[in-house]
């Protein structure tokens, strides 16, 4: 058995360059472009094989598509999973504030952040805001009857599902509702949260110089993480007192804040930053998601009409977003470095090697998933008799450093799909729109759909 296994030398490989490795393959004029990521690796991997080796910068990286390598790294990703840090996140806030939140960092100080922000993984907790999700989502249906032109069109959903993500966020963090669906502060947020993950990219993917000077992104980053600190920082000073003065009706009506201000782990500059990061965690993720879930059903019209005839069931609706997050996830793949010596795919992958799994890949993949191009959420629900691999299709990430607003965001997604069908019936024009890299992926045009009041 031992001797079958092969070395890390011997993982297949693209042609690379002295120096440069294989990043030459991602330079302008060269074979891939950086935002269309994943159909570079697809590419690559159709010509090398599920499992191979790239030299990224000064970065060793295996790359796999397949779901039992996947499902082999998840298996020995320890209890402190090492993601890739975000290099110019944690040293701003680090010589800002001292202290680094959930995102960026690893090890044990990771350990103590996620402590303050796993409460949000408990049913309880989080249908204790469901009333006033429903409130938030019917003002968003409102909304929408005015923001659509003469047509019914709503042009650029994403942009208007934003404002819904920050306000309903807001209800759990800071825990003060945000009043963005029509009033003019959301694009303060908005453009914000948008300028704070293009400052995030921008200094993840070019050569960290910011270290020496404050490049364009790095001041992205720093100005927006400005903007937003403001105003969550005023909310939890709020917060604070109420938190000393009543905190029993702080627990009743806002658990979330209660548990991050009583956590004795952390400090008040470490509780704004976690405050920071879920407040930003599900905007454009959410806004995506969502835009494109409705996407799919003004595609398939008989998909709707078997939503509508379901609305009371949240399974079916939760079947639709995961078949979304199927099509369309958000992240293109889960990584980790290894914290041991590990073989996948039969191959010997040293410690503190980054792998890569993509699950943009495999989730799309007819190995893994039936008819996989169609939109059929029926795939996901329980008596559907389609077994499929479990580590396929992994768009909240897994494990103990698995996305922490996973039950938060199906909720507040669920409720709002159930608002918009029984209100209106959609339509598009558009056939297929794909994604590009950003920091997470996004929609590569403009989602443009049709509101038609039900009763057309
Ligand atoms: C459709 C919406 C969302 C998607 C698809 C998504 C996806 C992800 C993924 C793939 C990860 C990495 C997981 C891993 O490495 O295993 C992640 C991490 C994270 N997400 Fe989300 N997310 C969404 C919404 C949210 C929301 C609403 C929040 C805030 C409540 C949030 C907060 C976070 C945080 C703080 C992390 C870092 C966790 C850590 O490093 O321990 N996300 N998310």
């Amino acid at each position: 058995m031992l001797n079958s296994i092969k070395s890390f030398l011997d993982i297949p490989s693209p042609m690379s360059l002295p120096l440069l490795g294989h990043t030459y393959l991602f330079l302008p004029g060269g074979k891939y472009k950086s935002e269309k990521l994943t159909e570079a690796i697809k590419d690559i991997s159709t010509k090398y094989g599920p499992i191979v080796r790239l030299k990224l910068g000064n970065t060793d990286i295996v790359v796999t598509t397949n779901a039992d390598h996947t499902e082999t790294l998840f298996r020995n990703e320890g209890i402190r999973p090492i993601r890739p840090p975000f290099p110019a996140l944690y040293h701003y806030r680090k010589k800002t504030f001292n202290s680094v939140g959930v995102v960026p960092g690893n090890g044990e100080e990771w350990y103590r952040f996620r402590g303050g922000v796993n409460p949000l993984l408990k049913t309880s907790l989080i249908n204790v805001y469901r009333e006033q999700q429903e409130d938030v989502s019917r003002s968003f249906v409102n909304y929408l009857r005015n923001a659509v032109d003469d047509n019914y069109i709503l042009y650029d959903t994403v942009e208007h599902l934003m404002n819904f993500a920050i306000e309903v966020t807001s209800l759990v963090c800071p825990g003060q509702r945000l009043r963005c669906i029509s009033d003019e502060p959301a694009e303060q947020l908005k453009s914000a949260s948008k300028d704070f993950m293009d400052g995030l990219y921008k200094t993840l993917i070019g050569p960290p110089i910011w270290k020496l000077f404050e490049t364009d992104g790095y001041k992205q980053l720093k100005c927006s993480h400005q903007i937003i600190y403001r105003t969550i920082e005023s909310y939890l000073k709020d917060f604070q007192k109420m938190y000393k003065t009543n905190p029993n009706f702080l627990k009743e009506t806002n658990p979330f804040m209660y548990t991050l201000l009583s956590n004795k782990n952390l400090s008040q500059d470490d509780c704004n930053m976690l405050a920071i990061e879920v407040f930003l965690g599900g905007i454009d993720t959410t806004a995506t998601t969502m835009a494109f879930t409705l996407h799919y059903l003004a595609q398939n019209e008989s998909v709707q009409e078997k939503v509508r005839q379901n609305l009371s069931d949240d399974s079916y609706l939760k079947a639709c977003i995961k078949e979304t997050l199927r099509l369309r996830p958000t992240a293109g793949a889960n990584s980790r470095f290894l914290p041991q010596d590990t073989v996948i795919g039969g191959y010997l992958i040293p410690k503190n090697t980054l792998v890569s799994a993509f699950s943009s890949i495999t989730s799309h993949s007819e190995e893994y998933f039936k008819n996989a191009d169609q939109y059929i959420p029926d795939r996901w629900l329980r008596n559907s008799n389609t077994a499929f691999h479990k580590f396929a299709s992994l768009p909240f990430g897994y494990g103990p450093r698995m996305c922490p607003g996973k039950r938060l965001v199906e909720n507040e997604m669920v409720i709002l799909l159930r608002e918009i069908l029984k209100n209106f019936k959609l339509e598009t024009d558009s056939a297929h729109i794909g994604m590009v890299y950003r920091m997470n992926r996004i929609a590569e045009k403009s989602i443009n759909i049709k509101f038609l009041h039900t009763n057309h």
